[in-house]
């Protein structure tokens, strides 16, 4: 059985062990008290037992997980007057700062960050990959780059009926990336220095860094896999044992491929050699990338999708992201008065969950929109009346997924990261790129040390939830050349044009909830760590689950149990969601990368 992706879904809905997690950070009003490092392994028995009374059978993975000791570094603050950076990496943070010291913008800034990312947290990101991009101009202009990852020319729509596993792991589950043309896009269109030197220092990273905390947590709840597999445990567990903490690691064929980028450009990969390594890599592992796939390949550049709530211009990329709910979702909110949100009043909170079981319930209608026959019910979405329309459909007690009418489709029958930069004069970027599970799909091409994406696991597969339990919808099966669906949603906020906040996460289903739950924080008045720290809440309908992190009253949870809603409660520790955020306060920068994955913002 195969078992490396399946936390993704999971482990929000471990049991709870209650007895533990009393008192860890009760009071959301009062982050400082999730603050400080604290312990899961005493989590870990009770935890087992659950498991196997629920009959699970990957408790290898899970002991993994929750041996692991105190992993979370403090959450920071960074401020500074000039430009910051929040990455998931005090390397690449530090790095894209050092861009802007240069006299880089937020634009040459995102291509070195994002890049680093994609050498130090490989799990999450790398030119294997793709994602969606929102760039703001000095003067306040916003636009989107959509290099989402492309089914195959060869893809057809029930490629994996028989076999859904061939959607996350090997050949067969990748798609053409797209994160380097994107990249190149920004720079093209944006950007102020060379590409030689904005790509340079991530290739020079590659040759060989010190084992970062995050990373070694990955590396040891993956580590099972990596030691069966001779060619990943080669790199990742040279000794015999997985690579720890402040081990030295070293990339050198994706340092000399970042050297290759960075001298002759992108075409090395979309049309040269590169490119034919990874299409000959994917192939042999049962793969149907094609050469011409990468040749075709093209970034979608538009404006994106906006609301005005109370004010304030909210920014975001438009389909296949889930930026569009997330906006459906604030005029929702916004018509229930709840901008800024107050998660800890039951009434609230209730509501707000609710409005979220309204957003994954019209997330069912969105795909990628050249291929939408009928793009009525998706753009439909952003229309604020509707919205406000199901606002008022909400009632005291939560209902069955029935009510919030989703398009499921057979339901009858039957490693992203995240960075936000804003430069000297305004400029901003606000970056999600993935791989989609941890690794990808596990295929690494050892010629060109590139990491293949499993992003077809993001289109839908009839009767079956994909990596992250999220339910299938007739409008996103695959088609050759077709972009999957997305939860990303990078944002923007202004007031009359004027910058407030950028921001944006990764974290599969829950990167729009968790995005959107931390700006409600930030215009609740919370320095963005805070309101990155803050605890969260998640439904997506399916599983019929409310997904509380620690740090929730317990008396709010038994409220909503009254309300009908069926709560679970994990460790925050684990880390599930993770956001990147900077606000502009007068001429401050404050910038917050989430604790949960060890990220560390920088500014100057
Ligand atoms: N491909 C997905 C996102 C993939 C994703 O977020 N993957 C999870 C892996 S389980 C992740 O990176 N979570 C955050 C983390 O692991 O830090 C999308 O576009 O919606």
């Amino acid at each position: 059985m195969v078992t490396e992706h399946l936390p993704c879904k999971l482990w929000p809905l471990l049991p709870r062990a209650s007895p533990v997690m009393k008192g860890l950070c009760k009071d959301v009003e009062k982050p400082d008290e999730c603050r400080k490092k604290r312990s899961n392994t005493k989590l870990l028995p009770l935890l087992l037992l659950s498991l196997a009374a629920a009959g699970y059978t990957y408790s290898n993975f899970l002991i993994n997980l929750l041996s692991w000791p105190p992993h979370r570094y403090d959450p920071f603050l960074a401020k500074g007057s000039n430009g910051a950076v929040a990455t998931e990496t005090e390397t690449c943070s530090e790095m894209g700062v050092e861009i802007l010291r240069k006299g880089g913008n937020a634009a040459d800034s995102a291509v070195t960050s994002t890049l680093c990312i994609g050498v130090m947290n490989m799990f999450s990101s790398g030119i294997g990959g793709g994602g969606f991009a929102l760039h703001r101009t000095p003067s306040g202009n916003i636009s989107s780059l959509n290099f989402r990852e492309t089914a195959p020319g060869a893809a057809y729509p029930y490629m994996f009926y028989n076999s859904p596993l061939d959607a996350q792991l090997g050949g067969l589950a990748t798609a053409t990336p797209g994160e380097l043309a994107g990249l190149h896009a920004l720079h093209q269109e944006h950007g102020s220095m060379d590409w030689f030197d904005l790509v340079m220092p991530a290739a020079e990273l590659a040759k060989g860094w010190a084992v970062p905390k995050e990373l070694a947590r990955r590396l040891n709840i993956s580590k099972d896999w990596i030691l069966r597999d001779a060619v990943w445990s080669e790199w990742l567990a040279p000794n015999g044992t997985i690579l720890a903490e402040g081990d030295r690691i070293e990339r050198p064929a994706y340092a000399k491929t970042l050297e290759t980028i960075a001298k002759h450009g992108v075409d090395v990969f979309y049309k040269g050699d590169i490119g034919d390594s990874v299409v000959e890599t994917a192939v042999n592992a049962g793969g149907i990338l094609a050469k011409s796939d990468l040749e075709s390949y093209s970034v979608v550049k538009d404006k994106g999708y906006s609301t005005n709530v109370r004010g304030l211009d909210i920014h975001t990329c438009g389909f296949p992201t889930s930026g569009p709910v997330m906006l459906f979702m604030l005029n929702a909110l916004n018509e229930l008065d709840l901008i800024p949100a107050r998660f800890n009043n039951p009434d609230s909170l209730h509501k707000f969950i609710e409005v979220m079981k309204f957003g994954f319930a019209e997330r069912t209608r969105i795909g990628d929109e050249p291929f939408m026959n009928d793009t009525a019910p998706m753009m439909n979405i952003l229309n604020k009346t509707y919205a406000e329309e199901r606002a008022h459909q909400i009632t005291e007690k939560t209902h069955t997924w029935q009510y919030y009418e989703p398009d499921f489709e057979g339901k009858d029958t039957h490693g992203t990261t995240h960075l936000t930069i804003v430069d000297d004069d305004g400029g901003v970027v606000t970056l999600t790129s993935t791989v989609n599970g941890w690794f990808g799909s596990h295929v690494l091409d050892t010629q060109t040390g590139i990491i293949l994406n499993n992003e077809m696991d993001d289109f839908s597969i009839p009767g079956h939830p994909n990596l992250f339990g999220l339910w299938p919808s007739p409008y996103n099966h695959p088609e050759p050349f077709k972009r999957p669906l997305s939860s990303t949603a990078p944002t923007i906020v202004q007031r009359n044009g004027e910058l407030l906040v950028a921001l944006g996460g990764s974290g599969g289903s829950r990167i729009f909830g968790s995005v959107l739950q931390t700006l409600l924080h930030i215009l609740d008045g919370k320095d963005p760590s805070s309101a990155i720290e803050a605890p969260r809440v998640h439904d997506q309908l399916f599983p019929p689950v409310v997904s509380f992190e620690s740090g929730f009253r317990s008396s709010l949870i038994d409220e909503m149990k009254e309300r009908g809603h069926n709560t679970t409660v994990f460790d925050f520790n684990l880390g599930v969601a993770d956001v990147q955020a900077i606000v502009i306060e007068g001429d401050q920068l404050l910038a917050a990368s989430d604790s949960r994955k060890n990220g560390i913002a920088a500014a100057y």
